[in-house]
């Protein structure tokens, strides 16, 4: 369950956040296949209940009426098309599971495929649910339980949302068959919303009801879904993420939050060469990193300072640490523009979703930021792609925030976060040559849009990072991006 089953080469996962099927498909042939990413988390594919009343906050995707494949992001014809035709160009596809609840009592009582749900007789007819599927007695999670209740989090209603009941065998096979549906049409695994709500041994249970992932669309035999559970635990709460990771593979959302803390110069990047298990973080096999999420990302996810698209500069870098260096399996956020903690997807009058534009420049508009075509994150992923299974060797600092390192022979990277030059004859590990740094420009047939390093027969190059220049890293590397 811990295993991507990316194509080969490939080994990033980027959050298309509330991407609609159609614009996913043509993103992964005319984009994503190209630059070498391994795969897309996509947002929650069932219906889900239409909050009219809260403006259609983003979060009404994580409140079920049903497990009816119709949301604002298309049809069950729509998502079977982007499976296939994104399998096609290379790029995986996980689905956010939201199986631990269905909806609270919200004013609306319909869905995004029509259906209703009458929520005082706890019946979801289109599942079907009713009274037996969820948990008794009725009660709601308190603060408090979080630090001293583990039970009460797992059996207790988050935020009045219904609490489905994982250990009643009608719930599990519906929550089962909506997963092997999923699979049968081709996706390569799952996050697991809300993880730390439901029992380990009731999730072991469902994930081990699991089919293979289907061969047609290029997977081996006996591959079993990626799972990747969500479980927001910066310590100090009754529930640990080792709960979960004999099971499946964990968001570790420390990676987030230290790596935002040294990127925004509140820790030394020296401190970094010791980067992953040491830190306290989960080993690598069992860890999704990320910088931010599609819930901390407006800032109450817990964990505070996140580093997020509207700090670019030090946002790139921690992003950039995060892509070149070998722990965890990397995931990049891609958001649409957002003011508040509720704002949803851009949308017209009649509130259908409105498509990302994309510019002459290959960024996008129509209120998409589309990280995943920041020129200095795209060249990440060809960087991570290009070192491969090779470790990190050659570890270099001065003794505060200018850094630097090599994957094997592969790639070599540098980070400048001091307020003064980074100017070093250093190591690149790498065979001679000229190469384009791939972070101040894109390298075009063969010629560099940005600087352009020459590294000599015993693999040393002049390394200079201005203070003030727009990036504070720089990337060089061998081979194809892909
Ligand atoms: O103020 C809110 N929620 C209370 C604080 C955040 O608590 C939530 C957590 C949560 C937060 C911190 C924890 O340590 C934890 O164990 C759980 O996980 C969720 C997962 C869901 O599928 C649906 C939800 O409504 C929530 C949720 O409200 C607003 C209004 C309702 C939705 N919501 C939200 O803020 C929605 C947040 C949300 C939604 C989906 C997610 O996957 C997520 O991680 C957070
Ligand atoms: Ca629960």
């Amino acid at each position: 369950y811990k295993n991507p089953y990316y194509a080969p080469g490939r080994s990033v996962n980027v959050h298309l956040f509330e991407w609609k099927w159609n614009d996913i498909a043509d993103e992964c042939e005319r984009f994503l296949g190209p630059k070498g990413f391994g795969g897309i988390q996509i947002s929650p594919p069932n219906e889900n209940v239409v909050l009219r009343t809260y403006n259609r906050p983003w979060w009404e995707r994580y409140q079920p009426i049903s497990y009816v494949l119709v949301t604002r992001s298309g049809n069950e014809q729509q998502f079977a098309d982007m499976v296939q035709r994104c399998n096609a160009a290379g790029v995986r596809i996980y689905v956010d599971a939201v199986i631990n609840h269905m909806t609270g009592e919200p004013p609306e009582n319909y869905g995004t495929a029509g259906n209703s749900a009458s929520y005082k007789d706890w019946s979801y007819p289109a599942v079907p649910y009713s009274a037996e599927d969820f948990n008794w007695p009725q009660c709601g999670i308190d603060g408090m339980d979080y630090v001293n209740n583990a039970s009460r989090v797992r059996n207790c209603e988050l935020v009045g949302l219904k609490d489905l009941n994982q250990g009643h065998e009608h719930t599990r096979k519906r929550i089962v068959d909506f997963m092997n549906k999923l699979i049968d049409l081709g996706v390569a695994g799952f996050r697991i919303d809300a993880a730390k709500h439901m029992w380990p041994n009731d999730l072991r249970i469902i994930y081990d009801r699991l089919n293979n992932l289907n061969r047609a669309h290029g997977f081996p035999s006996n591959a079993r879904p990626y799972i990747y559970q969500e479980v927001i635990d910066y310590g100090g709460e009754a529930i640990s993420r080792n709960e979960y990771t004999p099971i499946g593979a964990v968001t570790e959302f420390l990676a987030g939050s230290e790596l935002s803390n040294a990127f925004r110069g509140n820790n030394q990047l020296k401190w970094l060469s010791s980067w992953g298990p040491q830190w306290g973080l989960l080993s690598h096999g069992d860890a999704l990193t990320f910088i931010e999420n599609h819930d901390n990302e407006r800032g109450h996810g817990g964990g505070g300072g996140i580093l997020t698209y509207k700090e670019p500069r030090q946002y790139k870098g921690a992003i950039a640490f995060l892509l070149a260096h070998p722990y965890g399996e990397p995931q990049i956020m891609s958001s649409f523009d957002f003011w508040d903690s509720e704002t949803g997807p851009p949308m017209d009058r009649d509130e259908n979703i409105i498509s990302p534009s994309i510019n002459s420049d290959g960024t996008c508009g129509n209120g998409w930021i589309c990280q995943h075509r920041w020129r200095q994150i795209y060249a990440m992923v060809g960087f991570r792609n290009a070192a491969g299974t090779t470790g990190l060797n050659n570890w270099w600092d001065n003794g505060s925030n200018q850094i630097a390192y090599c994957r094997g022979g592969n790639a070599f990277i540098a980070f400048n976060n001091d307020n003064w030059d980074f100017n070093q004859n250093l190591q690149t590990c790498l065979p001679a040559g000229t190469y384009c740094d791939v972070i101040s420009g894109d390298k075009v047939n063969n010629s560099c849009r940005g600087k352009m390093v020459r590294v000599g027969n015993n693999g040393f190059a002049q390394i200079f990072i201005g203070a003030n220049e727009n990036d504070m890293m720089l990337a060089i590397h061998v081979g194809p991006e892909v």
